[in-house]
């Protein structure tokens, strides 16, 4: 039997993962004095026992139940998508830390494509600072692009990988603006944590908690503010009364199935499992899945478009060097009247491990590399430099997380993910590849291998004013059951071409500060959406 505070009582609040939304609602609903259970399918990892420098080891940070994949682009699931344990994804994330920019949020207006968010970047604007100085976010100090233009809370990291510098070098010969990236990473000491020391082990949990993580930051303060956090309990079942509201949920852990009675449920469960959640919670009150009045649980997932191009240069790179991810440019983020597609991208200066490079090349463009070739390549691993793209993806509403007709262990539907690139994406796609080849050959590279890829998973519960068209209103509160929250990737209404975590945190830090508002007030029973 697991040991709990709460059996037999209702608490304020429970929270459904505790992952980069899920930590900062925790720290913060607990700090405020209610009273808070999180239940966590993944294990609670001590970094200095748990995290090994070995690429294939920790793959086992991601989610690793079988997930069914479909459409013309089928997705790659598990540690390239979503992590599972305490800390959620932040645990293995590359740390890349961009705030959304204006345009962003107004894609429908200013493009005629996607959707516009209920909110804009004023909105969001203070929240972003809030979690970069809670969290000492390092960065330049001008950031060229968007909206915010620095100065970040820590000074920008030094000293940059070969990479890096590579990929710098080759952005100035072009005329194309790049810069040190934010990063969750510090650059000096901070509450008892350490500088980086460019291990460059960042997907695989960070052993020394240079990196941020949920894990490291945000769940302990939660738990020293009397928050319980339950690690290893899969939550099965959003439990419903009979008059429409949730009154908590149900959950496995060893086997043996529990109940956690809840004034409020948050779903912090991520852009796959949420809506799978609310599908599987179903009853005769909600046929069709909670909080799904407007049928849109499940649709318009998004990701980014992630290829990754290699080239070989005659001097070493290294790419194992550093923190992944050091340099990037923004110059292409923007819709361009000459291009042929909207919207726009990033290109972050990329490394790569051996395996991640060797597994890449298993995917490459125009065929797997293998045999002599993949052999060739892998010798000469230390010659390749690498850029990756963060391209935006429009929405579509065949993109979706449906249930599936095979049981998992919990005899629950499995999830079915449906992903198929649109026309402006591909071109989108093949824009940058066109610009990232030009970048490395400007550099002295000659480019060698093109690998699909996506990365960052957003949407399926998305937010908006209408409840005929969207699941929560900006605050994360379903339309449809006023004490079910969703608070997660889930709830966005376009991808951005930006790494998403300091959105997702952000808008974790509204709706926790709208909580605190309403339970003041004692309000959230009645709130009507906004
Ligand atoms: C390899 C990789 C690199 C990345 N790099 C970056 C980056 O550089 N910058 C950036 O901004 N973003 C990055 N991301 C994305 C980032 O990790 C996500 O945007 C972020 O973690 C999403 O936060 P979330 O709270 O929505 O979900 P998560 O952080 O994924 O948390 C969800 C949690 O819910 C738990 N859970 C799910 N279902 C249940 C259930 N039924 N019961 C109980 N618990 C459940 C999961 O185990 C998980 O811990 C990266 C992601 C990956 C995988």
């Amino acid at each position: 039997m697991i040991q709990r505070k709460y059996a037999d009582e209702e608490v304020d609040v429970v929270i459904v993962g505790a992952g980069a939304a899920g930590g900062v609602l925790a720290k913060e609903l607990s700090e405020a004095g209610m009273s808070v259970v999180v239940l966590e399918a993944g294990p609670f990892r001590d970094p200095q026992k748990d995290f090994a420098s070995d690429e294939l080891s920790m793959k086992n940070l991601g989610w690793q139940d079988t997930r069914i994949v479909d459409g013309s682009d089928p997705l790659e699931m598990g540690h390239n998508n979503s992590g599972r344990g305490i800390g959620g994804g932040t645990v293995h994330f590359t740390a890349v830390f961009l705030r959304f920019h204006q345009a962003d949020f107004k894609a429908k207006s200013m493009d005629g494509v996607g959707d516009d968010w209920p909110i804009d970047y004023t909105d969001l604007e203070p929240y972003y600072s809030r979690i970069e100085k809670e969290i000492a976010v390092s960065g330049p100090k001008h950031f060229p692009w968007g909206n915010y233009h620095g100065p970040y809370p820590y000074p920008e990291r030094e000293p940059l990988s070969p990479n890096a510098y590579m990929f710098m070098n080759g952005c100035e010969k072009l005329g194309i603006r790049s810069s040190v990236a934010p990063l969750a990473i510090l650059s000096a000491p901070f509450e008892g944590r350490p500088p980086c020391i460019n291990r460059g082990f960042c997907n695989q949990g960070c052993m020394p908690d240079a990196k941020f993580s949920t894990l490291i930051v945000h769940i302990p303060k939660a738990i020293q503010a009397g928050a319980e956090v339950l690690a290893d309990c899969m939550v099965t079942q959003v439990l419903m009364g009979k008059d429409g509201r949730a009154k908590g949920v149900t959950f496995v852990h060893d086997g043996i199935t529990y109940e956690q009675k809840a004034k409020l449920v948050i779903l912090s469960a991520f852009v796959v499992e949420t809506p799978r959640l609310l599908l599987n919670s179903a009853n005769a009150q909600f046929s069709n899945g909670l909080a799904n009045r407007s049928g849109m649980v499940g649709k318009s997932i998004m990701v980014h478009s992630s290829q990754d191009v290699y080239a070989k240069f005659k001097e070493e790179i290294r790419l194992y060097k550093g923190t992944p991810v050091l340099a990037t440019t923004q110059d292409f983020y923007r819709t361009n009247p000459n291009h042929d597609f909207v919207r726009g991208y990033t290109l972050h200066a990329h490394g790569a491990r051996p395996v991640g490079f060797g597994s890449g090349l298993s995917k490459a463009q125009g065929g797997p590399i293998w045999g002599d070739r993949f052999r060739e390549a892998m010798l000469d691993y230390n010659y390749y430099g690498r850029i990756t793209l963060v391209g935006e993806v429009l929405p579509s509403e065949a993109n979706r997380v449906t249930l599936s007709d095979e049981k998992d262990e919990y005899g629950l539907p499995r999830a079915k993910v449906s992903f198929s690139y649109g026309d402006n994406d591909r071109k989108l796609i093949d824009h940058a590849v066109g610009t990232m080849s030009s970048i490395l050959e400007a550099a002295g590279g000659e480019v060698e291998f093109v690998i699909p890829d996506t990365a960052h998973m957003m949407g399926g519960c998305r937010m908006g004013k209408d409840p005929e068209t969207s699941v929560v209103n900006s605050y994360g509160q379903t339309h449809d059951i006023p004490n079910l929250f969703i608070c997660d990737a889930s709830i966005f209404v376009t991808s951005g071409a930006g790494n998403p975590t300091n959105t997702v945190m952000s808008l974790a830090l509204r709706t926790a500060d709208y909580i605190k508002e309403k339970a003041k007030k004692l309000e959230w029973a009645t709130a009507a959406s906004v």
